[in-house]
């Protein structure tokens, strides 16, 4: 049965390798989507991990104007600032050649992510199933923006939930509009991406835990391949 050898763990011997190993892979697996479909999807995480992967995947050479890439969530906050995930992908993945690429941007401006999540969500249902999807994951095991303190964790894992959620997890310093639970898993590729001895701790806690309301991590771990570098 999928999943009954475990997760599947790539080591890299250092953080550049893995930028530059995992920007190769899915350069490639952008190019094979594309070899079978008009366009293909790919959805990108925020945070502090992803900038190298992105440094080196720009510049990958395949036809970027049939790519529409998304954030795997955003967090309510203005384009222009510094939490911003869209900020994050312009600067440095939607550069050089990949600048030719669409963005399917979440933030609109609403004052809250609940105002943008039907519209965003038509955009993202175009969009599915997902070519390739690559998450992040924090210490407490959430991923997108899945949190397991979130009272609406529940509602964003339901096999028939919307597209996209507005939702409010207490440990963060504002609201978010993330990728729910089915469009993670009805992704054709699943890649998580995590550095250093604490994360790798909590992935395997993910593993053994198993319930994606406690480790909402858990929900793609069967069919995702996790990259891991100290
Ligand atoms: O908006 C976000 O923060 C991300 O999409 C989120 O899911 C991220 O991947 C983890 O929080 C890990 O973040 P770091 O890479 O900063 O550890």
């Amino acid at each position: 049965m999928e999943g009954d050898q475990g997760m599947k763990l790539v080591e890299y011997p250092d953080r550049e390798m893995l930028a530059i190993d995992l920007a190769n892979l899915l350069a490639g697996e952008l190019n094979q989507a594309l070899m079978t479909g008009e366009t293909a999807s790919f959805a990108v995480p925020g945070g502090t991990t992803p900038a190298p992967i992105f440094d080196a995947l720009c510049a990958a050479d395949l036809p970027w104007e049939r790519v529409h890439v998304m954030p795997t969530d955003e967090r309510w906050v203005p384009e222009d600032d510094a939490r911003s995930n869209a900020r994050l992908i312009r600067d440095h993945l939607l550069v050089e050649r990949a600048a030719r690429a669409e963005f399917i941007s979440f933030f609109d401006g609403s004052p809250r992510p609940e105002e943008a999540a039907e519209p965003v969500g038509r955009k993202v249902a175009a969009e599915l199933p997902l070519s390739i999807v690559l998450l992040g994951m924090g210490q407490d095991m959430h991923t997108a923006s899945l949190f397991p303190d979130d009272p609406r964790l529940a509602e964003a894992l339901d096999p028939d939930a919307p597209p996209v959620l507005a939702v409010y997890p207490p440990s963060q310093p504002e609201p978010r509009l993330t990728l729910t639970g089915p469009v993670l898993t009805g992704a054709m590729s699943v890649h998580v991406v995590i550095t250093g001895e604490a994360k790798r701790r909590a992935i395997e806690e993910a593993e053994r835990i198993g319930d994606p309301m406690r480790a909402p991590v858990a929900l793609v771990l069967d069919d995702a391949t996790v990259h891991w570098a100290e």
